[in-house]
């Protein structure tokens, strides 16, 4: 039987984020908050900085994707950087109910806590396979990596383990010891995939993974996701410019432009019946 505590764990979300505001750039007496630059777009024109984010605020439950659209230079890959903290944010806080019963504010903690939890709660896979793969190791050895820095060193284990994952993606153990530069774009993808899933982590980040990609392959990719958060049950965000892979995958979705979100709710219901003026120009470009 479930536990009270379990499931009062299940129904929270996994991941709540609250005012959270990035700025790239060191701001100006013009715009050191973001309501300084209100009916304007998000840059500065004095300085140039930019508010990639502003008061975004965003639940991720267990086991969903939630996906985030929107134009070129809406501040979606800020976001997701700024979780997996590639980026620094401005201000804000981050929770993860699994994370110190979710009462630290991840944007807080040292150095060292950090990492942890890159290794071990949250896996990134990047638009670019250069930055989430290291492309001189082998296919194996960038899952191995991701092994050792949690902590496991047993050899065999980690050659089950990567064997494993490899097959999960489907990328044939054959060409395991092979440098991922030599693969095409869709099985960097999808080791990229294995990689940041190697520690079974509860949550996952998908950063435009299927732009530049070929439609078949694409296609093959976005399967993949879906299979994995069916059988895994992991938590996703999945990021796009491209509301045709948003639909296919998103459960949720959130809408952003100039660093706000500006409409979120079941993704069906957004396109059906969008209510944002830049929403409704979204879906109107799909159809
Ligand atoms: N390292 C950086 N330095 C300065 N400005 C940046 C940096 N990264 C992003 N920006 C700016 O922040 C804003 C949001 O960019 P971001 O990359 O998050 O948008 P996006 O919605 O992911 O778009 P794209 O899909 O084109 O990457 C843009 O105005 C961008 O120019």
């Amino acid at each position: 039987m479930i536990s009270a505590t379990n499931q009062l764990l299940e129904e929270l979300p996994l991941l709540e984020v609250r005012n959270l505001n990035k700025r790239y750039g060191k701001g100006c007496s013009s715009c050191e908050t973001p309501d300084m630059l209100e009916g304007k777009d998000n840059r500065c024109p004095q300085c140039g900085s930019v508010w990639a984010c502003i008061d975004v605020e965003l639940d991720l439950y267990k086991g969903e994707i939630l996906g985030i659209v929107g134009e070129s230079g809406s501040g979606k890959s800020s976001l997701v950087k700024s979780l997996y903290f590639d980026d620094e944010i401005t201000t804000g806080s981050a929770t993860i109910s699994t994370y110190q019963n979710g009462e630290n504010n991840i944007f807080l903690e040292s150095a060292q806590q950090k990492r942890y939890i890159r290794n071990h709660l949250m896996g990134m896979v990047y638009q670019n396979p250069w930055m989430g793969l290291k492309m001189n190791f082998s296919s194996g050895g960038n899952v191995a990596e991701k092994l050792i820095a949690s902590g496991t060193y047993h050899v065999g284990k980690i050659r089950n383990r990567a064997s494993e994952l490899l097959e999960h993606v489907e990328i044939p153990l054959s060409r395991m010891d092979e440098l991922p530069k030599n693969f095409s774009g869709g099985m960097q993808q999808r080791v990229q995939i294995s990689k940041a899933l190697a520690n079974n982590p509860p949550i996952l980040l998908l950063d435009e993974v299927t732009t530049g990609l070929d439609l078949s392959v694409q296609a093959r990719v976005l399967d993949l996701i879906r299979k994995i958060q069916r059988e895994l049950d992991v938590a996703m965000i999945v990021v796009s410019h491209d509301l045709g892979v948003i639909r296919m995958l998103a459960d949720r979705t959130m809408v952003m432009r100039q660093g706000k979100v500006v409409e979120q709710g079941l993704t069906d219901q957004i396109l059906e019946d969008p209510q944002h003026p830049y929403t409704q120009l979204l879906v109107h470009s799909l159809l």
